[in-house]
């Protein structure tokens, strides 16, 4: 269900921009929502907000007129992640995401805990191939396929299960998009303005390639929250895509 002062604002919102809203401190990330409007962008609330300000900090966005994405990467056995998802679903969210890498059961489990919510329920999304991660790293798992291939395989599995989509780099929404269906949602975060710097993200792209890769939405956090003014640095970036 939603909350009750969650107004959804989906209708109104063409913006592929989903701001990371990571900051330590309450106050600045609602003087920064209190600067932007809730057309220009939707807010990611991840485990550092979360875990500082609970589920209150996703309802004083809410009552902004944000919507909100829940990103917390539930990754658990298949009871656990659904209780969580469903629990995200009662506080109106409207993305939530689980790791792909639960495996099928788990993302099963989560798709058939939000049944109950039926029209209101938040678009379900499941993360393949962390964005800071390089073929190196995969490699130190144990993993020999690239980057690209593995996390395919995850969104495959991902789509069979019956969720909305992915969180995937914008470097493989292409390939994605034609692999696997112009509908299935393509949410990418490590994306960097051109001259900004990549900090830990490895498969990066520019706003503007990730919109000519047809993403559906973009993540950006530090480039916006850490910059001089984030409020027009947003407004920018938004203006940029139009
Ligand atoms: O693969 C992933 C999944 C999630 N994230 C999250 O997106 C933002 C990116 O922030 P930047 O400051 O623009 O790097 C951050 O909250 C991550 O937790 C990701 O980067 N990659």
């Amino acid at each position: 269900m939603k909350s009750e002062n969650n107004i959804n604002n989906n209708d109104l919102n063409t913006s592929p921009i989903v701001v990371a809203l990571d900051y330590a401190d309450k106050a600045s990330a609602l003087a920064f929502a209190d600067k932007i409007d809730p057309r220009d962008c939707r807010l990611k609330v991840g485990k550092e907000m979360f875990t500082h300000f609970g589920p209150q900090m996703v309802k004083d966005l809410q009552t902004r007129g944000f919507d909100v994405f829940l990103d917390l990467k539930f990754h658990d056995i298949p009871n656990t992640t659904a209780r969580a998802v469903a629990a995200a679903a009662d506080l109106g969210v409207w993305m939530v995401n689980v790791h792909a890498s639960g495996g099928a059961r788990m993302m099963a489990a989560a798709k058939e805990a939000l049944a109950p919510f039926g029209k209101d329920a938040p678009l379900l999304i499941a993360v393949t191939v962390l964005t800071s991660m390089e073929s190196s790293d995969l490699a130190d798992l144990g993993i020999t396929l690239s980057p690209a291939d593995y996390a395919e395989r995850l969104a495959r599995l991902t789509r069979d299960c019956g969720l909305d989509g992915v969180v995937c780099s914008a470097q493989e929404a292409t390939r994605f998009k034609s692999a696997l269906g112009q509908a299935f949602q393509l949410v990418t975060p490590g994306i960097r303005p051109a001259g900004s710097k990549a900090d830990d993200q490895r498969r990066v792209m520019t706003p503007q390639e990730a919109l000519a890769a047809s993403v559906d939405y973009m993540v950006i956090g530090r480039p916006i929250t850490q910059s001089a003014d984030p409020a027009q640095t947003l407004r920018d970036i938004r203006a940029s895509l139009r």
